[in-house]
């Protein structure tokens, strides 16, 4: 199994190397790619780690020698937020990152699944997509927006809230990655009731959570330790998927046929060709329906300004 993951010299792209190199199946192979020189250095600093897991690190302008035989690729390239922007001010220069690796993955590992991490998510996956159509590779089941932070902070700031143990805490998190667009079904989680003021406050707060990182920061950045561990826990069910490990379900923004919008965020089954199953996301609240419905001109223009960039 090979993993390339592309903006592998960043805040995410070494706190998810890192974590791929002691997670990943023994006899795994895990290339690193960034346009920064320091990558093959990356790659050296964890070759260290004594793990079954080969890592060989790439920089410089053309991404194809760490994409050759990948069989998931994880994309981190591009920019992150500032204190006062949104996800959608990084459109203008991640969208063209974006495209560009894209045309790669097309022509060296079409097969590959592919799981975008690069913001704002809601546009970027739509970018890809209309990429590879372009190419003639496209492959709904093999493509993802990766919004399992999302799904990681609610499980966090929920076991927090009710003072349970956090490895019991289990809730989808639908529609997209950011404002709005992120709804997690709190009428959903087992042994848990929450008062509306509850389920109100716990909403904003998943959905402001990258912004609250990004306050935090104060201008160094935004969530890149919670999203390496996000991204490695998506890029590993990936995997197991793809090994045939049966009944491996995450949330993700995929293309997956939704009655919403083109691209949506719900539980998947993942198996050896990537989604297997787009798995219903069940029965919801009214506040929950009403939130779903709200978010649907912004989900569906954010995926629009995807489509036609590429066009
Ligand atoms: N999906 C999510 O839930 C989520 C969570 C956190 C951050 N993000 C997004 O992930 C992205 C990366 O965040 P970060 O904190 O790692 O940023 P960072 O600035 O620390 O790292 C980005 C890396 O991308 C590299 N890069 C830039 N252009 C490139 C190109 N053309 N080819 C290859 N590499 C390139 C840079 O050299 C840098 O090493 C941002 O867009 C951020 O908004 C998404
Ligand atoms: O908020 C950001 O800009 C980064 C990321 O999307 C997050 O949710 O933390």
């Amino acid at each position: 199994m090979k993993v390339a993951v592309l903006g592998a010299a960043g805040g995410i792209g070494q706190a998810l190397a890192l974590l791929l190199k002691t997670q990943l199946p023994a006899g795994s192979k895990l290339s690193l790619y960034d346009i920064a020189p320091v990558t093959p250095g990356v790659a050296v600093d964890l070759s260290h780690i004594p793990t079954d897991v080969e890592v060989k690190g790439f920089a410089g302008e053309d991404p194809t020698p760490a994409l050759v035989d990948a069989d998931v690729v994880l994309m981190s390239a591009g920019v992150a937020r500032k204190p006062g922007m949104d996800r959608s001010d990084l459109f203008n220069i991640n969208a063209g990152i974006v495209r560009n690796l894209m045309e790669k993955v097309a022509v060296t590992c079409p097969k590959a699944l592919v799981g975008i991490i690069t913001n704002p998510v809601n546009t970027t996956v739509a970018i890809a997509a209309e990429v590879l159509k372009n190419a003639g590779v496209y492959d709904k089941n093999r493509l993802f927006g990766i919004t399992t932070l999302d799904v990681i902070r609610s499980e966090t700031f929920i076991a927090e809230l009710k003072g349970l143990n956090v490895a019991d805490v289990k809730v989808n998190v639908i529609g997209g990655h950011s404002g709005v667009t992120i709804l997690p079904l709190l009428s959903q989680v087992e042994g848990v009731t929450f008062s509306d003021e509850e389920v109100a406050a716990m909403t904003t707060r998943i959905q402001n959570a990258g912004t609250e990182v990004v306050e935090a920061k104060a201008g160094g950045g935004s969530a890149t330790l919670s999203m390496g561990q996000a991204a490695c826990r998506f890029g590993l069910s990936l995997v197991r998927g793809l090994q045939g490990e049966a009944n491996i379900v995450e949330c993700a923004y995929v293309d997956g046929g939704s009655e919403h919008a083109e691209f949506f965020a719900q539980p998947v089954l993942l198996g050896k060709n990537g989604v297997e199953k787009v798995l219903p996301y069940g029965e919801i609240s009214a506040f929950e329906a009403n939130a779903r419905d709200a978010m649907l001109d912004t989900l569906k223009g954010d995926i629009k300004l995807g489509v036609e960039f590429v066009k």
